[in-house]
C-alpha cells in the first residue's frame, strides 16, 4: 500500500479494546514525517497502547494504523521503526560492545559509527557490562541501539522518565541532535510538558482514548488566546454574552476577574476590555488536559 510520504503515522477510525473497555476509540490523525510529535495525555489516555499498535505488538480492534503506508509489524514497517520505552530491552550480562554487535546482527542497515559515537560521547567503556551501568548510561546505550537501526520513525514512550533532571536534559539533547540532521520522525510521549515546548513541533493530545488536539504546535498556539478581564456579571462564566462559547477550552472567575483560554483568532467582543495573549505550548496543553470539553474548530480552520 502507498501513502502520502509526508505522513509518518496515519490512524483511521483507530480503536483498541481491552477487557476493561476501549483504550483508544475512533481516532483519526496524521502525524507529519520528519517532525517531532509530542504525544500527551493523562495516565490511562491510551498513549502506550498507541505505541504498541504502531510497533505491531498489538493489533487494532477497529479501524487501521499505517506506518509510512505499511501495516505495523510488517517487515516494511518494522525495518523503519525503532521503539524505546521506560523498561529498556537490554541484556545485563552483555558488554556494551556485545550489545551493539547484537544490534548489528539484527539489523541489515546498521549504523555502527552512529551507535559507537553515542556511546563514546557518554564516556561509557565498550567493555563495561550493561548490568553495571547507571540508568542514564543504560538509556544512552538503548538510544545508541535505536539510532544504530537508522530508523525512519523513532517512538519514545517516556524512556527518560526514570532519569534525574540533568541526565534527562542531556539525553533529550542527544535525541534532538541525532534527529536534527537525519530527517527522522519522532513521536515522543512525556508528562514533562515544559520540556516539550522547545523539543516538539507537532502535538497529539489524547484523553480517555480519544484525540482531543492534533496539529502544528506553533499554529495551535497562534489560534488560541488566553484572555483576562473584568467578569461580565450577566453571564455564569463571566465571559461576554456575544462570545461564541464553541471555542472556549476553559474559563474561571476569581474575584471580579475572568481568565479563559479560547480557540480564537480575530477580534473579540469588547476587545478593549481584555488582556489578550497567545498561550505557551505548556499553558495550552495544561488547559486541554484540565478541560472536559473540546472546542469546535475555528471557522477558518474548519473551512
Ligand atoms: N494489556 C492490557 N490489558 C488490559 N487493559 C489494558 C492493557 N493495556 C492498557 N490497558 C488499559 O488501556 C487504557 C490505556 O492504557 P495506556 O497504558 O495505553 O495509557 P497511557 O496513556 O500510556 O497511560 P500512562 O501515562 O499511565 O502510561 C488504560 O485504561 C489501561 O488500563
Amino acid at each position: 500500500m502507498t501513502d502520502d510520504p509526508t505522513t509518518a503515522l496515519r490512524a483511521t477510525r483507530l480503536g483498541r479494546r481491552f477487557r476493561g473497555g476501549w483504550a483508544l476509540r475512533d481516532c483519526d490523525f496524521a502525524l507529519p514525517a520528519g517532525r517531532i510529535t509530542a504525544l500527551v495525555g493523562p495516565n490511562g489516555a491510551g498513549k502506550s497502547t498507541l505505541f504498541h499498535l504502531a510497533t505491531g505488538l498489538l493489533r487494532p480492534t477497529a479501524g487501521e494504523l499505517r506506518v509510512f503506508g505499511a501495516e505495523p509489524g510488517s517487515p516494511a514497517a518494522r525495518d523503519r521503526t525503532a521503539f524505546l520505552a521506560q523498561d529498556k530491552p537490554l541484556y545485563p550480562r552483555f558488554t556494551v560492545e556485545e550489545t551493539l554487535r547484537f544490534g548489528r546482527e539484527l539489523n541489515g542497515d546498521w549504523d555502527q559509527a552512529a551507535a559507537e559515537r553515542i556511546v563514546r560521547a557518554g564516556d561509557i567503556p565498550l567493555d563495561a557490562r550493561v548490568g553495571a551501568l547507571s540508568q542514564g548510561q543504560a538509556t544512552r546505550v538503548a538510544l545508541a541501539l535505536a539510532f544504530g537501526k537508522r530508523p525512519g520513525l523513532l517512538l519514545l514512550d517516556e524512556p527518560l522518565a526514570d532519569l534525574d533532571p540533568l541526565v534527562r536534559i542531556e539525553a533529550m539533547g542527544l535525541v534532538m541532535a541525532e534527529v536534527a540532521d537525519r530527517g527522522i520522525t519522532v513521536v515522543m510521549s512525556s508528562h514533562v510538558l515544559s520540556e516539550l515546548e522547545n523539543a516538539c513541533d507537532h502535538v497529539l493530545l489524547l484523553k480517555q482514548g480519544a484525540v482531543r488536539l492534533d496539529g502544528d504546535a506553533q499554529q495551535l498556539c497562534e489560534t488560541h488566546v488566553r484572555i483576562t478581564g473584568l467578569a461580565d456579571p450577566s453571564t455564569d462564566d463571566g465571559l461576554p454574552p456575544a462570545l461564541d462559547r464553541a471555542g472556549v477550552v476553559e474559563a474561571s472567575v476569581t474575584g471580579r476577574q475572568v481568565h479563559a483560554l479560547l480557540r480564537h483568532t480575530g477580534p473579540l467582543p469588547g476587545d478593549d476590555r481584555w488582556v489578550v495573549e497567545n498561550p505557551s505550548l505548556e499553558d495550552l496543553l495544561l488547559a486541554y488536559l484540565r478541560s472536559d470539553s473540546t472546542p469546535a474548530p475555528a471557522p477558518e480552520a474548519a473551512a
